[in-house]
C-alpha cells in the first residue's frame, strides 16, 4: 500500500516534522534540493544553462537551494524570482541571500528574464508547490507560460506549478514538466488528471520527514502496489464450487446480451464458483454459447417470482449491466435493491442502468448498510448526485465520497483514476490501468471482477478496491503485449485469467 497526500496533509507533515519533531526546516530543504540537483544533473549537458524560476514560498526556496548546489557542482545555473521580496518566507529569503553572497546570478522577473528562460537547456520550475491555493495570475502566469513555451527540459520541484496538489486541477495555468521530483509522498494532484499529465516522469525523494502522526495517517488516501494482491484470500485446497458463492447477475435486456456475458465471464475469471445469469428469454441462446458455464434464469413470465427465487438462491448480487431503462427494468431494479436492503449479508453491486434508474427514483429511498456497491462513471455519478460532470470533476474524490454518503454505499467512481470511497475514512485511488480501457464493455468487466471477489468472501469495500486494481492490471497486461488501441472488453476479460490474484 502506498500512502498519498493532499497538499494540506503534506503541509501538516511538514509542520509536524519541523515544529514538533524539531527536524530543522533547512535540513529537509537541503535534502529536497539535493534530489532536484541530482535529477537535473542526469539531464544536463555541458554548455547548457540552467535557469530556475522561483516563487517566494518554500517551493521557491527549494529552487534557489538547487541553483546553489548546481552551481557548486560546476554548472552555469541562475535564478529568476517570480515573486516579491515582501512575500518571501524566512527560508526563501535566506536561500536568496546565500546566492547573492556566493555571487550566483539572481534576477527579477522583468527585462531579459524571458530571454533567459527561452535560452535555458534546463528549467527548474519552483514557482509554487503544495502551498498553491488560488488561481495563478499576473507575473506568475506569464512565467509559467514562458516556461511552457521554452525549448528546455523542465524539472518541476515537488509538483508542476499551477497544479492543485489536492485535486489535480489546473488552477489557471500549469507547467508541463518532463520530470517532477516530489518529496516524501506522491500527492493526490499528481495522480489525478489533468495534474497527473503535467508531471512527466514522477520520482519520490525521501528527505527525512518524521513518521506521519497516527491521527493523520488514518486520513491519508492510498493506492495499491502489486504486493497488496497477497492480501486476497487464496483458494483452499479442499474447496469446491460452493465455497465461492452463488452470484446472481441481473443483466441484459432484450438483445443486450453482451453486457451480461462480459460481467458473468469476468465474475468466473475473478474466482466466482457459480454464476447465474438472470436475463430475458431472447438472450438465452447467445448467452449459453458465450458463457456455457453459467446457469440461467429467464424472465419471460412470472418475472417477480423468478427474480425473487434468484435472489433467495444468491449469496452475491450484481445488478444493471445492459438492463435498459424500461418500466420492467425499473421494477426489477427496485425489487433487487429493496431485497438487498433487507439482506445486509448479501452484497449487491449495482452498475450502469441500475444507477440511472436509482437516480431517477429517489422515492425508493435506497440506503445500503455496508453491502451496497455502486460503480458509476462520471455521467452516472452526475445523475446520482444531481451535480454537473464539470463540477464534480473539480473534486472527484469529494464527489465520490458525497455519493457514498447519500446512498450509504461503497462507491467506485470510475474515471482515468478510479476512486473508491465510503461516507467516511480515507479514499482509495486506483493507479493501475490505461486509456485502452476507455471502451464499451469495460465497466461490465469491472462489475464482474468485483462480483467474483465478493463471491470469494472479500468484504465489499476491499472487493471494490481490489476489483478496480485487478481490472487495471488486466488492461496493463494487454497493452504491454499489444499496444493501446485494439483491446476489446472481451480481451480485457480474458487477461484476468492470466493474472495471479
Ligand atoms: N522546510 C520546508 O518547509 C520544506 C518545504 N518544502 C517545499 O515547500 C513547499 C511548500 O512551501 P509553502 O511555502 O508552504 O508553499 P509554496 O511554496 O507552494 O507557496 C506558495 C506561496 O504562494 C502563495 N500563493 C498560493 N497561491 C498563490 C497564487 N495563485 N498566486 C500567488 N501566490 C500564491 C501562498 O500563500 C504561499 O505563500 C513544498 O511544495 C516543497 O517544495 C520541501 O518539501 C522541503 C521542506
Ligand atoms: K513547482
Amino acid at each position: 500500500m502506498e500512502l498519498l497526500c493532499s497538499g494540506k496533509q503534506m503541509q501538516e507533515i511538514d509542520r509536524y516534522s519541523i515544529q514538533e519533531m524539531k527536524i530543522p526546516s533547512l535540513v529537509l530543504m537541503e535534502r529536497a534540493a539535493l534530489a532536484v540537483r541530482d535529477a537535473v544533473l542526469r539531464r544536463w549537458k555541458p554548455g547548457g544553462r540552467i535557469v530556475a524560476v522561483c516563487g517566494s514560498g518554500n517551493n521557491g526556496a527549494d529552487g534557489l537551494a538547487a541553483v546553489r548546489l548546481l552551481s557548486q557542482a560546476g554548472c552555469p545555473a541562475e535564478a529568476i524570482l517570480a515573486g516579491s521580496e515582501e512575500h518571501e518566507t524566512r527560508e526563501c529569503r535566506l536561500q536568496r541571500e546565500i546566492l547573492v553572497n556566493l555571487e550566483i546570478p539572481v534576477h527579477r522577473a522583468a527585462g531579459d528574464a524571458y530571454d533567459k528562460i527561452r535560452g535555458a537547456q534546463i528549467l527548474i520550475d519552483a514557482v509554487f508547490g503544495v502551498g498553491l491555493s488560488r488561481n495563478v495570475k499576473g507575473t506568475y502566469a506569464r512565467m509559467i507560460e514562458a516556461v511552457n513555451q521554452a525549448d528546455g527540459q523542465v524539472v518541476s520541484v515537488d509538483i508542476p506549478s499551477g497544479v492543485s496538489a489536492d485535486t489535480g486541477k489546473v488552477l489557471g495555468c500549469a507547467v508541463n514538466a518532463a520530470e517532477t521530483v516530489t518529496f516524501g509522498f506522491r500527492k493526490l494532484g499528481q495522480i489525478l488528471y489533468p495534474g497527473a499529465g503535467c508531471c512527466g516522469k514522477l520520482t519520490v525523494a525521501e528527505i527525512g520527514f518524521a513518521p506521519v502522526p497516527g491521527t493523520l495517517s488514518e486520513e491519508l488516501a492510498y493506492t495499491f502496489v502489486t504486493e497488496d494482491l497477497d492480501g486476497l484470500p487464496q483458494r483452499e485446497a479442499d474447496s469446491n464450487k460452493g465455497s465461492f458463492g452463488k452470484t446472481a447477475v441481473f443483466a441484459g435486456c432484450k438483445n443486450m446480451a453482451g453486457a451480461a456475458a462480459l460481467c458473468g465471464l469476468s465474475a468466473y475469471r475473478a474466482g466466482a464458483g457459480l454464476v447465474r445469469l438472470v436475463t430475458e428469454e431472447e438472450n438465452r441462446m447467445i448467452l449459453q454459447q458465450l458463457v456455457p458455464e453459467a446457469v440461467m434464469t429467464t424472465l419471460e413470465r412470472n418475472r417477480k417470482e423468478r427474480i425473487a427465487e434468484a435472489l433467495e438462491w444468491a449469496t452475491v448480487i450484481v445488478l444493471g449491466p445492459g438492463l435498459g431503462r424500461s418500466e420492467e427494468a425499473g421494477e426489477e431494479v427496485r425489487q433487487v435493491l429493496e431485497y438487498g436492503m433487507k439482506h445486509p449479508e448479501k452484497p449487491v453491486a449495482a452498475d450502469a442502468d441500475a444507477l440511472n434508474l436509482l437516480s431517477e427514483n429517489p422515492q425508493w429511498r435506497i440506503k445500503g448498510s455496508g453491502n451496497l456497491i455502486l460503480t458509476p462513471h462520471p455521467g452516472e455519478l452526475s445523475r446520482l448526485l444531481g451535480r454537473s460532470v464539470e463540477k464534480l470533476k473539480e473534486d472527484f474524490p469529494g464527489a465520490v465520497r458525497d455519493c457514498a454518503e447519500k446512498y450509504g454505499a461503497v462507491v467506485v467512481g470510475k474515471d482515468s483514476r478510479t476512486v473508491v470511497s465510503e461516507a467516511e475514512g480515507p479514499v482509495f485511488v486506483n493507479t493501475s490501468g490505461n486509456s485502452a480501457m476507455a471502451k464499451a464493455g469495460s465497466g461490465d468487466v469491472l462489475c464482474g471482477v468485483i462480483a467474483g471477489l465478493l463471491a470469494r468472501g472479500v468484504p465489499a469495500r476491499s472487493a471494490a478496491e481490489y476489483g478496480a486494481y485487478v481490472h487495471g492490471l488486466a488492461g496493463d497486461l494487454w497493452v504491454r503485449e499489444h499496444g493501446c488501441q485494439g483491446m476489446t472488453a472481451m480481451d480485457l476479460s480474458e487477461c484476468l485469467s492470466r493474472l495471479w490474484f
